[in-house]
């Protein structure tokens, strides 16, 4: 790990390495803390398992994370953590030569390498690195370096990859940033900003469709791969909307939820694995798909080139909102 940086009296900006033994398993990571908000993140996977709010606000209190990690998740490093936001490289679900769906990368032991504090931005920043190893190379015939920077920056949390070609050849990947949202109930989430944008349904074969409703609701199993306006994507943002915070069905200013920006993920894969999906994953618990949705930021439809010595940098950033009039209604 690297050097860490203590939390002195005055500050309330830190980044704190810490060692977990659970069942003689030791799992490093860091905890960012801005004072309003604390992000943890394991070494393994180089993987965000918690964003919470430290506010009093009762909208935060009652529930103050923001993430959802399965209670059945396996933590001593045999299997991706299920829930937070696992990175999916250097492929997307079974689109690559890796034996691991997702590839290796939410499998592998990341360095901690820095970290940054500044009160005045209410900022807290940890980066963790993973290189190519003769392990690697055998199924990502590639050298390559990885750098993801987690900052937590007031109500804000972005997720920075940037993949640097170290190769003498160029390589392609696909990639998502696999965010697990908590939800207090499933049937009261909803995910806005994809209307209107096509589609690939991964529960049809692939079937191409156009989304057609303002708002995406949940009552049965989805798997899609959204194509977003590569255009409008840096402008536009995803929505994720608790609902369940409404009061008698009227937006209260108390509806929270997360407002998701990319820079160059231009694709949005939603998925709710749903009843049957949900009893045949053994690190998911069968009634935990009421709890979750994933909204992933990716680049699936069209693989990322990036030339020797050449590099890529791929972004999201989340807001958490409580104030309504933050939503497009
Ligand atoms: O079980 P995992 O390998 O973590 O994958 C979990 C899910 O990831 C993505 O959302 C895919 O679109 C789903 O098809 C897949 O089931």
């Amino acid at each position: 790990m690297g050097a860490p940086l203590p939390k002195s009296k005055t500050s309330k900006c830190s980044c704190v390495p810490f060692e977990r033994k659970q069942e003689g398993v030791s799992f490093e990571g860091v905890i960012l803390s801005n004072a309003q908000f604390e992000c943890t993140i394991y070494a393994f996977g180089a993987h965000v398992a918690s964003w919470r709010s430290l506010s009093d606000l009762e909208v935060f209190k009652t529930k103050p994370e923001f993430l959802f990690v399965s209670k059945k998740a396996i933590l001593d490093g045999t299997k991706p953590i299920r829930g937070g936001i696992p990175i999916c490289f250097p492929q997307f679900g079974k689109l690559g030569e890796c034996t691991n769906q997702h590839g290796f990368a939410r499998n592998a032991t990341w360095e901690f390498v820095g970290s940054e504090v500044d009160e005045e931005k209410v900022l807290a920043k940890a980066t963790f690195t993973l290189s190519s190893t003769e392990k690697t190379m055998k199924e990502f015939p590639y050298k390559f370096k990885l750098n993801y920077t987690v900052s937590i920056e007031k109500e804000f949390l972005n997720t920075k990859l940037e993949v640097i070609n170290e190769d003498e050849k160029a390589f392609e990947f696909t990639t998502a940033l696999h965010t697990y949202f908590g939800a207090k109930s499933i049937t009261d989430i909803a995910v806005k900003g994809l209307n209107g944008v096509r589609y690939t349904d991964s529960l049809e074969d692939g079937k191409k469709c156009v989304e057609g409703e303002e708002e995406i609701r949940f009552d049965k199993e989805v798997d899609r791969i959204y194509r977003r306006n590569v255009a409008l994507v840096d402008k536009e943002r995803l929505e994720i909307i608790d609902r369940v915070w409404e009061d008698k069905g009227v937006l209260s200013q108390h509806t929270r939820g997360v407002a998701m920006t990319t820079k160059n993920l231009n694709d949005a894969v939603v998925w709710n694995p749903w009843i049957d999906k949900a009893k045949s994953m053994g690190d998911f618990g069968d009634e935990e798909y009421k709890e979750m949705v994933c909204v992933e930021a990716a680049a699936i439809d069209e693989p990322v080139k990036v030339k020797p010595g050449a590099s890529w940098i791929g972004e999201q950033t989340l807001e958490a909102v409580i104030n309504l009039a933050h939503f497009s209604v």
